[in-house]
């Protein structure tokens, strides 16, 4: 997915195809969930990119996903709130609990597992030409709450404020999303997705596009983020991996073979003493 608008499609489709969403007139107030993958496998038609992989990304904490390019980290991190299946070819083995509750279950809707696990994606992609306040908000309608004028009001200023935005747009929240710079409609997203709120936000390489003063504020973000919601983040950036994540998974698809885990813990652990030779050729630089 190349631009800004097809991205935006992305977030749309991703709501899309539940039509049974309640209304409801307050958003529930919840805790940081834990996100347990147990014995995930995927496949893009008969090519399988993930093999048998579990891993508990604990409430309230941020989880690191690294490993090289193709290995499959963005597939599982699709697989965690049912993005995956949106690809026509793809399907999907294991199971996905979200404090205990398996998402995939058939009588769960698809809606309320996107809801309560949020996503933001490698390129900012808020709606260039609504206005930073309804970019906020917009998650809102795509999942049938409805809010009155002043709570509407309240929560644009809570979730910028958690995104690390309030301060710079609070004069201009009538002016378009698409006027602000890429950092600021990264952080935007963030607020978008935290409008619902998710107990957990997933994140696929969110600072590829920005630069390092605007990645660093999103690391800033997602540090102070952790308290309220899980984090799971795929990042290629090794010092970002160790200044923003408590616990780091490292994915590896060796020789043709399927993704798999090599090895996951605290990241101190992972980069001061790592267990595996791959795990330590891999975050010490010597491939990938
Ligand atoms: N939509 C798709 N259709 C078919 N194959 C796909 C699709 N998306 C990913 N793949 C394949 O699945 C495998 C895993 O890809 P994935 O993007 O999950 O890896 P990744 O580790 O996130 O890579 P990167 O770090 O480059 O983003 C790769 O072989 C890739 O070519």
């Amino acid at each position: 997915m190349t631009d800004t608008a097809a991205l935006a499609d992305e977030f749309d489709s991703w709501f899309a195809p539940d039509t049974g969403a309640a209304t409801t007139e307050s958003i529930p107030t919840i805790a940081p969930a834990t996100l347990d993958a147990r014995e995930i496998s995927a496949w893009f038609g008969d090519h399988k990119v993930l093999d048998r992989v579990s891993l508990t990304m604990p409430a309230g904490r941020v989880t690191a996903l690294i490993g090289p390019s193709g290995c499959g980290k963005s597939t599982f991190l699709r697989t965690l709130n049912r993005m995956h299946e949106l690809v026509p070819s793809a399907s999907l083995a294991g199971e996905v609990l979200l404090d205990d509750v398996d998402i995939y279950d058939a009588s769960r809707r698809i809606t309320e597992a996107r809801r309560q696990i949020g996503m933001v994606f490698q390129k900012p992609n808020p709606f260039p030409a609504m206005s930073i306040a309804d970019n906020v908000l917009a998650g809102l309608a795509l999942t049938g709450i409805k809010l009155d004028k002043g709570a509407k009001t309240d929560l644009v200023e809570e979730t910028l404020t958690k995104a690390g935005l309030w301060n710079e747009v609070k004069d201009r929240l009538r002016q378009a999303g698409g006027g602000l710079s890429g950092g600021q409609q990264q952080r935007l997203c963030i607020a978008r997705s935290l409008a619902v709120r998710p107990r957990v936000l997933l994140m696929d390489e969110p600072c590829s596009a920005l630069d390092p003063t605007s990645t660093r504020r999103i690391e800033q973000t997602i540090t102070e983020l952790a308290q309220d919601v899980t984090v799971v983040i795929v990042t290629h950036n090794m010092q970002q991996a160790q200044r923003v994540s408590d616990r780091c998974a490292f994915f590896l698809a060796e020789a043709g073979t399927p993704g798999a885990i090599v090895e996951h813990g605290p990241t101190e652990a992972m980069f001061g003493s790592p267990q595996d030779a791959r795990t330590a050729d891999y975050v010490n630089g010597r491939f990938g």
